[in-house]
């Protein structure tokens, strides 16, 4: 791989965030072309037979409330999909005709947007979803535009996140072409120059907000403040990477320095946002800070923080409240009206110019009144994404904070980046890396038995130290090509963790994290009869138990349905154990919720949620978001080849592994597994010895 010059390098960021957009285009043009829109339905990609109501929203968007019409549905609940607050949906009659969406493989251009698409389709962005509500925003109707009395809406492809990031990669493209002298910061992310640290005066050591930070989370503070340009936090799981970077943030408050902290998602940033939000008696005064990003997105209980909810608060908001109004009374008497009560011809025509009108009106005394909010803001925090969005246009901060940073592509940091002084990143590389559409990894390594054993197999491919690299792909990260670059000189691990006891804790610190990761005295002895209401039982008191089905011919299945995930395996005779265990942990009096149920697999989280549901609706199936009491992995694998596919990706296994705070429960193969790789062979080995090994 031959060292990039900066120009280069952002050239090559720019087409592979164009290959990613258009990998995510072709999947759902896939879908769109092959599945009917009940097999749509069913999967969640689409929801029919709704009804809807509209009104206006921030930005004078038109916003379109759907719901579930009970001459349609039995219940106004939605049944589980996937439309989650960003997305982009395709609106369109009930009925209308074709499969999916005949023309809906594309996203829309800005000309596009708001256009018909096929017939009477237009295209809308999730605004807020509840079980029974669902918000889309319209930017810009047509004005003939009439809603369906029966709607259906569809999944597509949304480009406006590829959009923005090539938009700053651009910008910061012609800034070296311009050859505009490159800030240190810049300079440092580009190769230009090595990253610098500010010498502290003994004399005068740093002095802390939270005196209860251990010692490596203080080391890490210390670090990230004497950086000039650039600093990396390395967390592993449950090492409070979030404290660390709220005592970060109170620190730049305390010098008068302005923040803009971001995440890969709505989460991490709220986490910030909820620990920052409470003051300290070390820091007693409210630090003025904004939360950008649609207020449906944001935690419940934070909401008064939004921009939104701030500039409505203004002495200026009424006038702006009254422009709303005017123009939800105009829109709905052009939009609802039918038969006789209908507004035609020229009257139509006027009423539209009004409606116009008082939109640019009010446009423009909300931004005034938005960019005052975020004047006063010490603190800003939104989604990566989100600190490209227009409010925060004309602002610049001292120093920028991504949480989450192994977790984010690189274009997706050159958003906020551009916009500060000094980065600090926050994140751990051997966790979760980002969703990417375009990378054949893991597809290629699907059915690979090959075992090319390194420590770190499976993570990404490492950047090349030393240089500035061309990635081959988007899944080598900002953090991690510059922690290969810059080596340990550039980051700071915070090493103990409050999560899970000494056992669970034992492995990943060992094959990943050189040893250093060590358990918090508070949580090293965990166990399962600390729960309330269950009782000291030497077996459950296990902190690892291991179902190992070797020799015992329980094989995976292929999926039958080759539309989705062909590449998905099931195992009912693992799902059945998971069963018959969570059974055995209930009658014990676990809490069910204190329970989640993993697997690398959909067609296996499918078939698991079908088992455990109807008996245990609280049991979370499927999804490594949330840490709990007790985890149950089912690992699928099993079959004559060694075959493995998905369980080579260490980062996943690293997660599943790492979320459980008292019991961790292994069901899987050991014989197959073990011949995935070698971190996989030392695992079952590791098992094997040290976790309480159960035959089904
Ligand atoms: N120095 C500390 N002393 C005591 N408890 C701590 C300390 N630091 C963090 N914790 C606790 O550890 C838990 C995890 O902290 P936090 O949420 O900040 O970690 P995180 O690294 O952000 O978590 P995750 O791995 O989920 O991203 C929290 O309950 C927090 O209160």
């Amino acid at each position: 791989m031959a060292a990039a010059p900066p120009e280069e390098f952002l050239k090559r960021l720019v087409e592979l965030t164009k290959t990613e957009q258009a990998a995510e285009e072709k999947e759902s043009s896939l879908l769109f072309t092959n599945a009917s829109v009940s097999l749509l339905e069913r999967s969640g990609l689409a929801l029919g037979n709704l009804s809807g109501q509209t009104s206006i929203g921030l930005g004078g968007r038109l916003l379109v409330e759907l719901t579930r019409p009970a001459a349609y549905h039995s219940s106004p609940d939605f049944p589980p999909h996937d439309f989650r607050p960003g997305d982009l949906a395709r609106l369109r009659p009930q009925g209308a005709a074709g499969g999916g969406a005949r023309k809906a493989t594309r996203g829309p251009s800005k000309e596009e947007k708001g256009k018909e698409k096929d017939d009477d389709a237009l295209d809308a962005v999730v605004y807020r979803t509840t079980a029974n509500r669902m918000v889309l925003a319209v930017d810009d109707p047509s004005d003939d535009f009439m809603l369906p009395e029966r709607i259906q809406i569809i999944k597509v492809a949304n480009p406006i996140t590829f959009v923005r990031q090539c938009f700053f990669l651009n910008r910061a493209l012609r800034k070296l072409e311009a050859a505009e002298p490159l800030s240190p910061l810049l300079s440092v992310l580009l190769g230009q120059q090595k990253p610098t640290i500010f010498q502290r005066s003994p004399d005068e050591p740093l002095s802390f907000i939270n005196e209860n930070l251990n010692a490596s989370q203080k080391e890490a503070v210390d670090f990230a403040l004497s950086s000039n340009e650039v600093a990396l936090i390395w967390g592993p799981p449950g090492t409070g990477k979030t404290e660390t970077l709220v005592e970060i943030i109170r620190q730049c408050v305390k010098a008068d320095k302005r923040v803009l902290v971001c995440g890969a998602s709505n989460l991490s940033v709220d986490n910030i946002l909820a620990r920052l939000s409470v003051s300290h008696p070390n820091f007693p005064q409210p630090i003025p800070l904004t939360r950008v990003g649609h207020p449906a997105r944001v935690l419940s209980g934070l909401t008064r923080h939004t921009l939104d909810a701030q500039s409505s608060s203004t002495d200026s908001s009424a006038l702006v409240e009254d422009i709303k109004k005017e123009i939800e009374e105009l829109e709905n008497k052009l939009r609802n009206g039918s038969g006789k009560t209908r507004i035609r011809g020229s009257e139509r025509k006027k009423m539209w110019e009004e409606v116009r009108e008082l939109r640019k009106e009010f446009r423009k005394r909300q931004g005034g009144i938005v960019s005052e909010v975020v004047s006063k803001a010490k603190v800003v925090l939104a989604t990566t994404h989100g600190a490209g969005g227009r409010s925060l246009d004309r602002f610049e901060f001292d120093v920028v904070i991504i949480d989450e940073a192994a977790q984010a592509t690189e274009p997706a940091c050159w958003i906020p980046i551009l916009k500060g002084k000094k980065l600090i990143l926050a994140g751990d590389h051997l966790q979760l890396p980002p969703t990417l559409k375009s990378s054949d990894r893991l597809t290629k390594s699907l059915g690979s038995k090959s075992s090319k054993a390194t420590s770190k197999e499976g993570t990404a491919p490492p950047a090349q130290p030393g240089k500035l690299t061309l990635s081959p792909d988007l899944e080598v990260t900002l953090f991690s090509r510059l922690l290969a670059r810059h080596g340990p000189s550039i980051r700071r691990m915070l090493k103990v963790q409050y999560r899970f006891n000494a056992k669970i804790n034992s492995f990943p610190s060992t094959m990943l994290y050189d040893g250093e990761l060590v358990p918090d005295e508070s949580v090293k002895d965990r166990k399962l009869s600390d729960l309330e209401g269950v009782e000291a039982d030497e077996d459950l008191d296990e902190p690892v138990v291991f179902f190992d089905t070797a020799g015992q011919a329980m094989y995976e299945r292929a999926a039958e349905d080759g539309s989705f995930g062909s590449a998905s395996k099931s195992n009912e005779n693992e799902a059945d154990v998971v069963h018959k265990y969570v059974q055995a942990l209930v009658n014990a009096n676990v809490p069910p919720t204190s329970i989640s149920i993993i697997s690398p697999y959909n067609s296996q989280v499918l078939l698991l949620a079908s088992l455990i549901h109807p008996q245990y609706p609280e049991i979370e199936v499927g999804s490594v978001d949330s840490n709990q009491d007790v985890v149950i992995v089912s690992l699928v694998r099993s079959n004559a080849e060694g075959e493995v596919g998905f369980l080579r990706e260490l980062r996943r296994l690293n997660v599943s592994m790492t979320r459980p705070r008292r019991h961790l429960v292994v069901v899987g193969d050991s014989e197959t597994v073990s011949k995935g790789s070698n971190f996989l062979k030392k695992w079952m080995e590791w098992l094997e010895e040290e976790a309480l090994v159960k035959v089904p």
